[in-house]
């Protein structure tokens, strides 16, 4: 069984259990829930560097990245270098992450926060909005063309925007639809974990202009990003990159600078 069937099945478990712990109607009575919303496609159209810099403390390619860091500090790390939203992985078991950091990077921030979960019922979504989420991510792959329109309107109706994620040409032409936000091409193909930037190059021209482009994964140089922008790419997902390092705060200043003072 590939990984990211191993992920979805987990996940189906989990959300059933959260469900009876923590339903419905207590998530709509969070204080977050009725938070305005930042949007992070209008920021990535209006920002050159186009940064979206995420907090990952392990992944099935890389197991440990950086376990020794506090996600709010990192936050304020990547607002303080001008990123234009942050991606918090809210997976516990693959990733290490939870939903409490997404609190606290709410906390810490008023940046635009993408939650980088495997959504695959719409209780997550709830949750997403309940722990001061602005963005949520939908896979193509784990979904079916109609649970990808009732999850956008959902998210749209609790003011969340929705970055969409493919990685090939079916997926794209499965899943483009009026309603989404962000059109996102995933470089590391999530079931063999190979990455490369030719897929987001050879995927472009197949994205209708009305989207935000973002590119996603494996993004490690500032000459990666010179490369993409001529494809029509105006955000770029960057994780281990900035993780790695003792202070992706500081790497990010220093990538976002070199990006924008050639
Ligand atoms: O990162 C993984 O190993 C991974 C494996 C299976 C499913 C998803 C996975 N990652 C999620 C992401 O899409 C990345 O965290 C994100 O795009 C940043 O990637 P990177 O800059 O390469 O850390």
């Amino acid at each position: 069984m590939d990984i990211l069937t191993k992920i979805v099945l987990d996940k189906r478990k989990e959300v059933d259990l959260k469900k009876r712990v923590v339903p419905v109607s207590q998530l709509e009575a969070y204080p977050l829930f009725e938070r305005k919303t930042a949007s992070l496609a209008k920021a990535l159209r209006n920002n050159g560097a186009g940064i979206i810099a995420e907090h990952k403390r392990r992944s099935p390619s890389k197991s440990v990245i950086n376990h020794s860091l506090n996600v709010d500090r990192v936050a304020i790390g990547y607002e303080k270098a001008g990123a234009c939203g942050m991606s918090v992985l809210t997976d516990g078991k693959y990733f290490g992450g939870s939903l409490d950091d997404l609190l606290l990077a709410r906390a810490a921030v008023r940046l635009p926060l993408l939650r980088k979960e495997f959504i695959i019922d719409t209780y997550q979504i709830l949750e997403a909005k309940a722990h001061g989420a602005d963005v949520v991510l939908l896979i193509a792959s784990i979904l079916t063309r109609k649970e990808i329109k009732t999850f956008s309107e959902l998210a749209h109706s609790l003011g969340l925007e929705v970055l969409l994620e493919v990685h090939n040409r079916e997926e794209l032409h499965k899943s483009v639809m009026p309603g989404l936000d962000m059109l996102g091409v995933n470089n590391r193909n999530l079931k063999t974990f190979d990455v490369s930037l030719e897929t987001s190059k050879s995927l472009a021209e197949m994205i209708p202009n009305d989207f935000v482009k973002v590119s996603e994964s494996g993004i490690s140089s500032v000459e990666a990003i010179r490369e993409l922008m001529p494809f029509g790419y105006r955000g770029f997902l960057i994780g281990e990159n900035f993780m790695k390092t003792d202070d992706p705060g500081e790497s990010a200043t220093e990538f976002i600078k070199r990006l924008t003072h050639p």
